[in-house]
Order: C-alpha cells, then sequence, then structure tokens
C-alpha cells in the first residue's frame, strides 16, 4: 500500500483519480492538500511516497508545490495531474524534478505513469541500496585493513603496489599511501625485493594461495615476515598478488630461544625430567637424553610412568615422604634417594625438585627434576669419614676413633658399674723389620698383626692402630684380671706364628701394657697414659710380656723421661765404662775370653744397668752411638791387656737388633777392627734369638760377611725365643748361650736340666760350642760339666769386673 498526497483544490478530482489508480490494481491512500502550509505538514506527517499535483488552484500553484516538495522531500516523485499547460511550462516543471505529466481529462494514462514512477523510484532506491551497501562494506573492508596488525598489500605482476595498508607503510616507514605505484625495487634493497618478486611469481605459477616466510627490510632492520600470499585473478589470467604478512620476528627469536633451551636441557649431562601433576598418578611427560643414558631407561619406557619406578622395589625411604610433602605443598625441595638403574645397580640419586606453574601466580600443574647421581661423592665422603676414624692400612680404628669409642664405653661402665681395660701394645724390635725389609714389608707385617689382633678380641672391643707399630685394645665387659689376662695370652700365641712376607718368615713379639677402668683411671687420657707406662715396664722387663700397671709405674715414667734427657749427654760427658765378666773353658777351667758389660755412671743417680737404659737407647736411637762406643772401647782395651804382655783374650759384645739393621754395619765393624788393630778372632759378636728371626735371610748374609771376617758369634739368651731349628742350622754361629733362667735351677728343676741338655746336644750335634750363664753355685758347674757344656760364665766363676781389675786378675793369673 502506497501512500499518495494529492495537491488538489477540487475533492472530487482527486477521488477521481484515485478511483482510476484504484482500478488498475495500484493499492494505496491518499491525503489532499491545497496550500503551501498544508503540504508542508503533510510532507512530514503523511510521509507521501508519491505526490500527484494540480498545477494551477486558487490558493496555491504545482510549481510552488514541485519546490516545497523537491526541497523537503527531493527523491519524492512528483507528477503534474491537471488540465493542459504549455510545452514550456511542463519542460520547466520536468526541469525542476517532476516525474511526469497526466492530463486530467486523460485520466486512463495516469496508472502507467504511476506505475512507471514507482518502478523507477524502487530501481533508483534499490541502487542507491547496493551503493550504501558497497559504501559501508567498503568503509568496513578498509576500516578492517587499516587496522590489521599485519601488512596487507595488492601488487601487480611487476611487482608494483596496487594497495598497501598502513601497517605496511608503517612498516616500510613510509607516508600514508607512498607506497603506491611502487615497485619492490623501488622500496626495497635488490636483494630482498628479488626474492619477495619471486616469492610473487611461485604464488602467480602456483594458481592458489601459499604461505611464505620472507625477509623483508622494515624501518627497524631486517626482519621475518609470514606472508599468506594468494593469485587475484582477472578473467582467465592471475594479474595480480594479494597478500597479507605478519611480522614473527619476535615469534622466532622466542621459537629460536625455546629450540636453545630444549637443546641444553637435552645436551644437560645431567638427567632432567618433566612431571605433569595434575594427571593421575603425575605421570612423566619428559625426561633428556641424559635420564636415557643414566638409568638406562628409554624415553619411551619412562614417558607416561610415575617416576617411583626408579626405586624399584626399594619404596621405605625416609626422604620419599620429603619429597611426597613439598609436591603436595608446591614447593622446591631436595632430596636424596636410592634409585636403581634398569640393570638393578643402585645409585644414589640427589633429586632437585621444583615446581612450574601457569604464568605469574598460575596454578601449578608440573615438577621438573634434575636428578644428580652422587654415587661416586657419596663414596668418597664415606671413604674420607672412613680415613678420619679408621686407619688405611688395617682397616682398624684411629686414634681419633679409639678415645671416641673410650669416652663412649667409659660412660657405659659408669652406669653400670662394670670394668673396661685398656691395652697398650707395642711391637718389639719392628724397626728392625721396616729398615731391613723396607716399609713395604713393615706394612704388611703390620696388616697382619692388626688382623691377628682383631681376631683376639671379642665383637664388640675395639682394636686401634695408634701409631707406627703402636696398636690399643679397648677391652669391655672383661670384669676380672684373669680374663685380660687370658686375651693377653691370645695375643702373644697369635703373634709368635711366624709371619711369611716375601719369602721370608718374620716373628714378631710384643710388649703390652694394661690400665683398667675404675682402678687405674677414671679418664680416657689417664688410662691410656697408664697403659703405655704398664707397656713400657713390660718392654723393659725383657720384652715379648705384660705388665698390669701399678701406681708406681707413672713415677717410673717420670724417672723414666728425666733418663731419657740425661741420656742424650751421657756419651758426650763420657758417662760410661764397661765391666768384664771372665768366661771360662769347663774343661780347663782356663779363663779363655770376657763379656763387656756396659755400665752407665750417672752423676746423681750413681751406676745404672744397662737393662735400665739400653731398651731406651733402643727406642730412640742412641743405641748406635752407644753400641759403637762399646765395640770401640772392648776392642781397644783388649788390645791394652795384649800391650800389658797378656795373651790375646776373646771378648763377647752385646749387640743391639737396630745395629744390626744399620746398613753400614759390616763397614762399621771393618773400621773398628782397622782402628784398634784387634784380631777379628778375639771379638765375638752376641745376638740374641729375637734379633735374628726377624728378617732371617738379610741376617745370614749379614752373619756370613762376619764369619767371612774371622769375627765370632754367638746366640744370647739360647732356648727363651722361638728359634727354628731349621735356620740355626743355616747361621754360621759359633757359640750358643743357654739362657740363665734355665741353669738357675737346672741342678733340681728336671724340666730346666733336659733343656740345658738338650740344647748342648744340639749345639753339638750342629758343630756349634755351647756357653752357659748365670752360674751361680758349685751345682750349676757340676752339672754343665758333667753334660759336657764347653765354656760357662756367671757370679760363681767371676763378678764382671772393671778393665783395671780384669787386667790386675789376669796378670795376676799369669804370674801365679
Ligand atoms: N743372675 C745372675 N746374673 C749374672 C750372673 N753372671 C752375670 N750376670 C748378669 O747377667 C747379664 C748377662 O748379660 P746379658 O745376658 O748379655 O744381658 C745383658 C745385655 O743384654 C744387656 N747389655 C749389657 N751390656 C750391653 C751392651 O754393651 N750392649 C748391649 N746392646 N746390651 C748390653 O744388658 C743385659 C744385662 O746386663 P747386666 O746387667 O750387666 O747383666 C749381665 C750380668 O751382670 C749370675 O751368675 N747370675
Amino acid at each position: 500500500m502506497i501512500k499518495i498526497l494529492f495537491v488538489e483544490d477540487t475533492p472530487h478530482d482527486a477521488e477521481l483519480a484515485s478511483r482510476e489508480l484504484k482500478r488498475s490494481g495500484i493499492l494505496h491512500e491518499y491525503q489532499r492538500v491545497d496550500t503551501e502550509q498544508n503540504l508542508r505538514a503533510a510532507m512530514e506527517q503523511f510521509g507521501p511516497d508519491l505526490v500527484l499535483s494540480d498545477f494551477s488552484m486558487p490558493h496555491f500553484d504545482g510549481l510552488s508545490a514541485l519546490k516545497v516538495v523537491k526541497q523537503v522531500q527531493p527523491d519524492i516523485p512528483f507528477i503534474f495531474v491537471s488540465g493542459r499547460i504549455g510545452e514550456e511550462m511542463a519542460i520547466e516543471s520536468l526541469k525542476l524534478g517532476a516525474s511526469d505529466y497526466v492530463i486530467k481529462t486523460n485520466l486512463s494514462r495516469l496508472a502507467s505513469a504511476v506505475a512507471r514512477v514507482l518502478e523507477h523510484v524502487e530501481q533508483r532506491d534499490a541502487r542507491r541500496r547496493v551503493e550504501r551497501e558497497l559504501r559501508e562494506l567498503n568503509h568496513m573492508f578498509s576500516t578492517f585493513m587499516e587496522n590489521m596488525p599485519g601488512a596487507a598489500f595488492i601488487r601487480d605482476e611487476q611487482g608494483r603496489f596496487v594497495y598497501a595498508n598502513h601497517a605496511l607503510d608503517t612498516a616500510l616507514g613510509l607516508q600514508r599511501g607512498e607506497a603506491i605505484g611502487k615497485r619492490l625495487d623501488e622500496l626495497f634493497p635488490r636483494q630482498i625485493a628479488d626474492r619477495l618478486q619471486a616469492g610473487d611469481q611461485r604464488v602467480l605459477d602456483a594458481g592458489k594461495a601459499l604461505q611464505i616466510v620472507e625477509l623483508v627490510a622494515c624501518v627497524h632492520g631486517e626482519t621475518h615476515w609470514l606472508s599468506t600470499k594468494f593469485p587475484l585473478v582477472e578473467g582467465e589470467k592471475s594479474v595480480r598478488i594479494g597478500g597479507m604478512a605478519i611480522d614473527i620476528t619476535e615469534r622466532m627469536k622466542v621459537e629460536e630461544e625455546l629450540l636453545l633451551r630444549n637443546r641444553a636441557i637435552e645436551a644437560c649431562v645431567n638427567p632432567i625430567v618433566i612431571v605433569d601433576v595434575q594427571m593421575p598418578d603425575m605421570p612423566l611427560i619428559y625426561v633428556n637424553g641424559a635420564f636415557e643414558s643414566i638409568t638406562g631407561y628409554s624415553r619411551e619406557e619412562a614417558i607416561g610412568r610415575n617416576c617411583r619406578f626408579l626405586q624399584g622395589g626399594d619404596t621405605e625411604q625416609p626422604e620419599l615422604e620429603k619429597l611426597r610433602a613439598a609436591i603436595r605443598e608446591q614447593r622446591p625441595a631436595s632430596v636424596l634417594l636410592r634409585n636403581y638403574h634398569k640393570d638393578g645397580t643402585m645409585f644414589l640419586n640427589e633429586l632437585y625438585i621444583a615446581p612450574v606453574s601457569e604464568g605469574q601466580g598460575g596454578a601449578v600443574n608440573h615438577f621438573v627434576g634434575v636428578l644428580y647421581d652422587v654415587t661416586q661423592i657419596k663414596r668418597y665422603q664415606e671413604d674420607l669419614e672412613h680415613q678420619a676414624n679408621y686407619d688405611t692400612l688395617t682397616g682398624l680404628a684411629n686414634r681419633n676413633l679409639l678415645n671416641e669409642r673410650v669416652q663412649q664405653a667409659l660412660i657405659h661402665a659408669q652406669r653400670y658399674e662394670q670394668m673396661l681395660t685398656i691395652v697398650f701394645i707395642d711391637l718389639d724390635n719392628f724397626k728392625l723389620v721396616n729398615d731391613s725389609l723396607g716399609h713395604g714389608a713393615g706394612d704388611e707385617l703390620i696388616a697382619t698383626v692388626g688382623t691377628r689382633l682383631q681376631n683376639c678380641v671379642r665383637a664388640g672391643d675395639t682394636v686401634a692402630r695408634i701409631g707406627g707399630d703402636e696398636f690399643v685394645l679397648l677391652l669391655i665387659n672383661q670384669n676380672m684380671q684373669s680374663g685380660v689376662s687370658h686375651v693377653m695370652q691370645r695375643v702373644q700365641h697369635e703373634m709368635i706364628k711366624p709371619v711369611m712376607i716375601r719369602g721370608q718368615d718374620i716373628v714378631v713379639t710384643c710388649s703390652m701394657g694394661i690400665a683398667s677402668y675404675p682402678t687405674d683411671g677414671s679418664d680416657a687420657e689417664s688410662l691410656l697414659a697408664n697403659a703405655d707406662a704398664a707397656m713400657y715396664r713390660a718392654k723393659s722387663s725383657g720384652r715379648n710380656n705384660f705388665q698390669f700397671y701399678e701406681k708406681e709405674m707413672n713415677a717410673r715414667t717420670g724417672q723414666r723421661l728425666a733418663l731419657e734427657h740425661d741420656l742424650w749427654g751421657a756419651l758426650e760427658n763420657d758417662e760410661f765404662h764397661l765391666l768384664y765378666q771372665p768366661q771360662i773353658e769347663l774343661a780347663s777351667g782356663r779363663i779363655i775370653g770376657v763379656e763387656a758389660l756396659i755400665r752407665w755412671g750417672h752423676p746423681r743417680r750413681g751406676l745404672i744397668s744397662p737393662l735400665d737404659f739400653i731398651p731406651m737407647a733402643e727406642h730412640n736411637g742412641l743405641i748406635i752411638p752407644i753400641g759403637n762406643w762399646v765395640l770401640q772401647t772392648a776392642c781397644r782395651q783388649m788390645c791394652e791387656l795384649l800391650a800389658s804382655g797378656l795373651p790375646p783374650l776373646r771378648v763377647a759384645v752385646n749387640l743391639s737388633a737396630r745395629q744390626l739393621g744399620e746398613k753400614d754395619f759390616i763397614s762399621v765393624i771393618r773400621r773398628t777392627l782397622d782402628a784398634t788393630g784387634i784380631d777379628p778372632n778375639c771379638l765375638e759378636l752376641e745376638l740374641t734369638e729375637s734379633m735374628v728371626m726377624h728378617n732371617v735371610e738379610d741376617i745370614i748374609g749379614v752373619l756370613k760377611a762376619l764369619n767371612a771376617m774371622k769375627i765370632q758369634l754367638s746366640l744370647d739368651d739360647f732356648g727363651t725365643g722361638f728359634s727354628s731349628l731349621a735356620y740355626l742350622k743355616r747361621f754360621p754361629i759359633d757359640r750358643l748361650k743357654i739362657d740363665q733362667s734355665f741353669i738357675f735351677n737346672c741342678d733340681s728343676d728336671p724340666d730346666d736340666a733336659v733343656i740345658s741338655q738338650t740344647i748342648i746336644a744340639l749345639a753339638h750335634n750342629l758343630k756349634i760350642k755351647v756357653i752357659a750363664e748365670g752360674v751361680e753355685r758349685p751345682e750349676h758347674l757340676a752339672f754343665l760339666k758333667q753334660n759336657g757344656c764347653d765354656e760357662a760364665q756367671g757370679y760363681f766363676i767371676g763378678q764382671p769386673l772393671a778393665f783395671d781389675e780384669l787386667r790386675s786378675m789376669l796378670l795376676a793369673g799369669q804370674e801365679a
């Protein structure tokens, strides 16, 4: 239904026209006005689609109406329906915008005129609508293109820009629109232009859209762009290239960084894992190469599983709870776990974990873990700890650990009122083994001794090595002295078993001192010191024995230290002298020799027995110069006897183990012989069993050299040690000396008698002479004579005499 406004003064005419239109099927409603004022009002209120106007009216006219309508709403079709008007008027009205002219008297044309006008209006409106829509679309499109962050462009076949959006101009640093009409080579360096042009060509050749990463020279230097280019087809031919490109330089940088980080994680020597803590059972979602090589599990085997497979069946680990708590509380942690390689071997894993959240303050969705195989480090630490507490050579406790154990044992002993015993053990003549066989052999010996000691004590006891050849036993729960004695005997028994070192049987003995809590001390320091004092006592009373601590030993220790101090000056101060004890041939009763016995005339303490200072001198090394002095003095004085007109007399000189072990011992002897001029046959060197049984092969060499020099050799204290008869045969010994302990009761104790008899028979069998010492009574003499002993010495035969006394006695004997 259209709205028609009649500008007509005659209602009847308006009605006629309306009917005519209705008859022709043009549905409408109408209003009629006949003044300008009403026309304006109706234009506004009624809003007609068409105005039909009379030309001349009493109060208004058609041309004025046309002007008003065109002024108010220029698009509304305006048709004159009037009586005849002149041709000029008609042209004028069409010029002013009238759409048609229908004569009232021929209203049959009105319907077609209105229809044509309306059709025209409709077409015009449709065109306008399309134009408007196109305009809007264009606006929208250009707004879109101008505001998009990426560069958009259209180029022709020559690479000339037909369209370039704002982003493109900005990126290239151009004025708005400056790119239009320019070729690529006018905007870019040749190389880049060629590359872009080649890209365009690829798209044209392909005839479809392509994505290309291109390098573009922008205001900020060369940047990477991801271009989507497509051919724009005109007719059959692709003549233009459309494209959109975004700057991906930053993205590429980020990608490169990510790639670098990824490569770094892959190249890391430590296993790195990532766990998804939001998935059920928190599976591994990443493991690096080091994880594979260290654990032996491949990625495929590891990913998707919970890390606990690395613990194998070893799931009761205290640190695991720490790990779980850290994951629960979403915080970093480090734990030490026992993990297992695929082959089942264990490794210690120092694991560091840290939560990874989604952005700052976001939820924790992953944990990253770095594994450190610290097995070696821990082992090294343990070794260090072990070294701090254990002796490397023997594996026994060292002084540190001993002190700790003694402290603990003391606390326990105090609380439960128990006894605790410290045994200080020092090997006899260890230095000799060390010096003659070398440190390697010494070490082997010490290690064996360590093992043997360990076998002598109970599980709760401690065996410690606290110095070169010094050991300490800490015996707990030994509540009787007899029990301790029992252990000591066991130790002695174990010790004397020969040790085979470098093909040689070596026999060691030891001296032991015992101090017990609570009787001999209440703290570790005093117990150790007292055990040491007791050990020293054991040593000086003949070695190879043990001694319980007695209170006066401390005083003796003090004296000993003072004495040792004085001993250093004794030689220089000429405080030593020799006594000579005669030795007789039993068959004839003739004095055939003397034994040189050293004495120390101490300026304050008087005469000191060699038993009190020789062990000390052996300990501190003074025995070497002292021993040399004895040798020289004895030889010199024997020559003096000769000079006094007496016949040559054999002198027996006691040797200490350390002297024999000296590398230049043979040359010392040779020099002494040369310096004094004594006949080597008149010099006898007294050795003890324990001296020669250490390091047998070397000793045999030394003895043979002495033998070749015609020096006499005798074996002292025979029967008290552990001599191997097999060796005795190999020693070039001239004389065996029966120890005085057997002589003392030889006339009353059948055992001692048998021993003495056996020694005599044995020696004679080996063509070795026998001398008995300690002959104190006539019964001794009778026994020895009866049993065929060759020689003897002792208080009954003759006391040790000063040199002058000896000379006088010998001279007197000569005269008699
Ligand atoms: N009960 C008893 N004893 C008798 C009798 N006749 C002698 N004696 C003592 O017995 C010891 C014998 O010397 P030894 O067994 O070699 O034992 C010696 C020897 O091993 C060592 N000694 C002495 N002089 C030297 C020396 O110049 N160098 C070295 N390295 N040791 C020496 O000191 C030890 C003790 O020497 P001395 O005190 O002089 O004691 C001497 C001597 O005085 C007797 O009838 N009955």
